[in-house]
């Protein structure tokens, strides 16, 4: 799979504040790459930086090839959605999409059209966008965006504002157009739910470096399912210990603090729950957990703050 942007040991400064130090970034032809880190973490000034709304201070990026600061030819086959879509709010929807369609030397045409059909703001085209909601603008943002079927397609927070149906929507877009027109789509998000459900790999930010990129197959395997037990009782928890050494022989297991007891090793649920109930041991729930992006998420954070 060939790698179409690179960055390495990227560093961006505002003034004295450290946005970006020292990020690696990886993305390859059909990604869908997921971007998270908490607020400030530096996702923004990453995608700024690619976009060439402001330059990097130190460091090394490449976009299909072109070295980023070199020319800007590249751009011609990204699709960008930075922060608030910026239209001029005096002209129509559709003013607006001809306009940046002719910065970029094409016309509105039927696939363009059909576009504003699927993100539903056909029947708002003819109204000047000062009259928009933050959604209805973010919907005419996402078809500029893609309005010259990117080879590149990069959203920053692209479903802010936008409502569940809108989200699904774009989902649906997304996972269609990574498939059809061979788009890689870069997609920043706190919702990591969201980010799970679409992207194949996604790279964790904090502090303005990349912490970790991950696979989602790799994220399957790092993560498989477990059992969780809370006991009914504090009491219970020793109890509960000893069966699980004694007569189940389960070694991987851990005592968390509020009667947990996690339970790594393979085993049905249903015996557990059975060998504790032969002793009189009743629980107040026993569950299969399977990991999400969120909590793996959530552990990363927690663990090197
Ligand atoms: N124009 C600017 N001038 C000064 N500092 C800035 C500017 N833009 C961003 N920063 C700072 O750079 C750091 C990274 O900000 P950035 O917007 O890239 O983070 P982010 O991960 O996109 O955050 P969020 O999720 O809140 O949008 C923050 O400390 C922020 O305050």
């Amino acid at each position: 799979m060939e790698k179409i942007i690179e960055c390495k040991d990227l560093k961006k400064n505002y003034g004295r504040n450290i946005a970006l130090d020292g990020l690696d970034f990886n993305v390859y032809e059909d990604d869908i790459y997921g971007l998270v880190g908490e607020n400030g973490a530096g996702k923004s000034t990453l995608l700024k930086i690619l976009a060439g709304h402001i330059l990097k201070s130190e460091g090394s990026c490449s976009v299909l090839g072109t070295n980023i600061e070199s020319s800007f030819e590249y751009r011609r086959d990204c699709g960008f959605l930075i922060e608030n879509p910026s239209f001029y709010s005096y002209l129509t929807g559709m003013e607006n999409l001809k306009y940046q369609a002719s910065l970029r030397k094409f016309k509105v045409d039927d696939e363009i059209i059909e576009l504003t059909k699927i993100f539903k703001i056909d029947g708002a085209l003819n109204k000047k966008v000062k009259g928009y909601s933050t959604g209805m603008r973010q919907r005419l943002g996402i078809v500029a965006a893609m309005m010259n079927r990117p080879k590149i397609l990069i959203l920053d927070e692209p479903i802010n504002g936008l409502d569940p149906s809108g989200i699904i929507d774009l989902r649906n877009f997304l996972l269609k157009i990574n498939k059809e027109w061979g788009t890689t789509i870069i997609i920043s998000s706190h919702i990591l739910n969201e980010l799970s459900q679409i992207a194949n790999r996604v790279g964790i930010i904090k502090k303005g470096k990349m912490i970790e990129e991950i696979t989602l197959d790799d994220l399957k395997e790092k993560n498989e399912k477990f059992i969780r037990i809370i006991a009914a009782d504090s009491k219970d928890v020793s109890k509960i210990v000893n069966v699980l050494e004694e007569n189940l022989k389960i070694n991987d297991y851990k005592v968390l603090p509020n009667n947990i007891i996690e339970v790594y090793d393979i085993v049905d649920i249903f015996i557990i729950q059975k060998s504790l109930a032969e002793k009189d041991i009743y629980l107040r729930s026993a569950s299969i957990v399977e990991n999400t992006l969120e909590e793996y998420y959530m552990n990363l954070m927690g663990g090197l703050k």
